[in-house]
């Protein structure tokens, strides 16, 4: 005899925790499956967390190699220990996704490869259990390009990566994505030399063209950033890997110690077997409506396997709205329009909204751009980060639809941006907010002050008012 669920849960990552843990709060009697044998998913084992434990070591590195000189023993040494700080950092983070935690909510967990049988009933280990509504949360993994003789190495992946114990002299990353570059820069603040060989145009294919050619400048003073790089063949020869690459029509070779590849995610799908559900997918991630719904109405997918965008805030978005619409029979829909990111490069980026080649393209003449480079402000002037830009694109009347900077801690004084807009407040109102100076978000409200400059003095209106004080004041 099967067991009856209100709500299955596949998968125990970001998304699929938070379903469960809110289904369950609201009284429902949900199933946890996860095939490993902790919770936390990709973010807290292979993904951002030991991603940023990892950035953060190198930055100290980083910061004590500029004041002096690091032997390759010392390297070694702050390798191995920082590494011992990232596997502890995931530890701590651990207690948050603990099953002892979900099992005190209610929620029954099964420690199984689910794999459904029809569209209501899924496998686990040897039981079959049955859900009124089912909710798909499985992520993805990395994708790995069809190079010759990659297969026959022993590469890493953000899965491997992080268990490293011994600095690698020489790395070859594969990719020039967010993990390629979160990942290159690090390592190689940590004494490895890093050489990124990306084949598309730039690096950072998503950000602000802008954006992105102030991060390459910047990036190749500490890495060798190789754009236009296609990785022919691996081979292995007298311990060392060789890769052959082409790049603008020549033929070159790389040899390094080990190499990281970073070109791209795939939804993990293929073992639920899909189609005995009757859930439809399309280009390898599962289709779904905007309120999560796949192919079949009681059924649900969020997070990376999905496709829309592959954050842990998104899967929690995500997952927040599957507890309204499946629990609750709500019908409300996710907006991707005001999700903001940011890549955790030093200086850091951060992207909200469209691009300014996407914005042009939208909105044409009514486009407004506001640009304060990190050199006209006092804080970042004093601290001497001078290479970076804030760049906030709104409409005619202020309405911002994108922003982007580059600059140290731009992940959280750019915020304020996003905040703004999701409140539906036009820019120029962060002019009016006093920021304490001299405070690094000094600088979005000294952008912001540009909206009131190119309306009143830059206008007919200053005319107008230069006319009213000569005369009247
Ligand atoms: C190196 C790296 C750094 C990142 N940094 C950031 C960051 O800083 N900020 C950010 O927002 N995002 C970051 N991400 C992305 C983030 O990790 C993912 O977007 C997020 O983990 C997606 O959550 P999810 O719930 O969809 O999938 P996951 O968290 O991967 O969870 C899926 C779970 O499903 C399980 N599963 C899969 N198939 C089955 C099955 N058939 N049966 C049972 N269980 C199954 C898996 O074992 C896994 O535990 C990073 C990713 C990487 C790789
Ligand atoms: N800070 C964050 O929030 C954060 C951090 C890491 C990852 N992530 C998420 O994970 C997702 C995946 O990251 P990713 O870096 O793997 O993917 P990505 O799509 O961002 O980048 C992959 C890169 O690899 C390049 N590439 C693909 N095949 C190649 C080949 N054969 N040779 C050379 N280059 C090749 C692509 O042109 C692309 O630039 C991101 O989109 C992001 O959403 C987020």
């Amino acid at each position: 005899m099967s067991k009856d669920y209100q709500i299955i849960v596949i998968g125990g990552g970001s998304g699929g925790l938070t379903v469960a843990a809110g289904a369950a709060s609201f009284g429902a009697k949900v199933a946890l499956i996860e095939r490993k044998s902790s919770l936390g998913g990709d973010c807290l084992h292979y993904g951002c967390m030991p991603s940023k434990a990892l950035i953060h070591g190198a930055e100290e590195i980083h910061q004590v190699a500029t004041y002096e000189s690091l032997s390759s023993k010392a390297y070694d040494s702050y390798f191995s220990k920082t590494m011992a700080r990232v596997s502890e950092a995931v530890k701590d983070v651990q207690h948050h996704d603990s099953k002892d935690r979900f099992l005190d909510m209610g929620v029954d967990i099964y420690e199984s490869e689910a794999r459904f049988v029809d569209s209501h009933r899924i496998q686990v280990g040897n039981e079959i259990i049955s859900g009124k509504r089912i909710v798909i949360a499985t992520g993805s993994s990395p994708f790995i390009p069809p190079i010759d003789g990659l297969d026959s190495v022993d590469f890493l992946t953000n899965e491997s990566v992080f268990s490293l114990t011994e600095r690698p002299e020489k790395l070859a990353v594969i990719g020039g994505g967010v993990i390629g570059i979160e990942l290159s820069q690090a390592l190689s603040r940590l004494g490895v030399e890093v050489t990124v060989l990306e084949g598309a145009p730039s690096i950072l294919a998503s950000e602000d063209e802008e954006i992105t050619s102030i991060a390459e400048e910047l990036l190749n003073e500490e890495l060798t950033i190789l754009t236009n790089a296609k990785v022919k063949q691996v081979e292995e020869a007298d311990g060392k890997t060789v890769l052959t690459y082409e790049q603008n029509g020549n033929e070159q070779r790389l040899e390094v110690d080990q190499i990281l590849v970073a070109t791209g995610r795939k939804a993990n799908i293929d073992r639920l077997n899909l189609s005995a559900a009757g859930v439809y997918v399309t280009d390898g991630k599962i289709d779904v409506d905007s309120t999560m719904q796949t192919s079949q109405p009681h059924i649900y997918a969020v997070g990376d396997c999905n496709g829309s965008m592959p954050f842990t805030h998104v899967a929690g978005m995500e997952g927040k709205i599957v507890v309204s619409n499946a629990v609750f029979g709500l019908k409300r829909k996710a907006s991707y329009k005001k999700v903001p990111w940011v890549v955790y490069s030093s200086p850091e980026i951060y992207h909200l909204g469209m691009t300014e080649k996407e914005a042009r393209d939208q909105y044409g003449d009514d486009l407004l751009v506001f640009k304060t480079k990190l050199a006209d402000n006092d804080r970042f002037m004093a601290e001497r980060n001078t290479a970076g830009l804030v760049k906030v694109m709104t409409k005619g009347n202020g309405k911002i639809v994108g922003a982007h900077a580059i600059g140290p801690g731009a992940g959280e004084w750019m915020q304020e941006v996003g905040t703004v807009q999701a409140l539906n407040k036009k820019f120029q109102a962060i002019s009016n907010i006093i920021h304490p100076y001299p405070a690094r978000n000094n600088i979005v409200s000294q952008t912001s002050d540009l909206y009131w400059r190119e309306k009143l003095f830059d206008s007919k209106l200053n005319d107008a008012i230069r006319w009213y004080v000569k005369k009247f004041r």
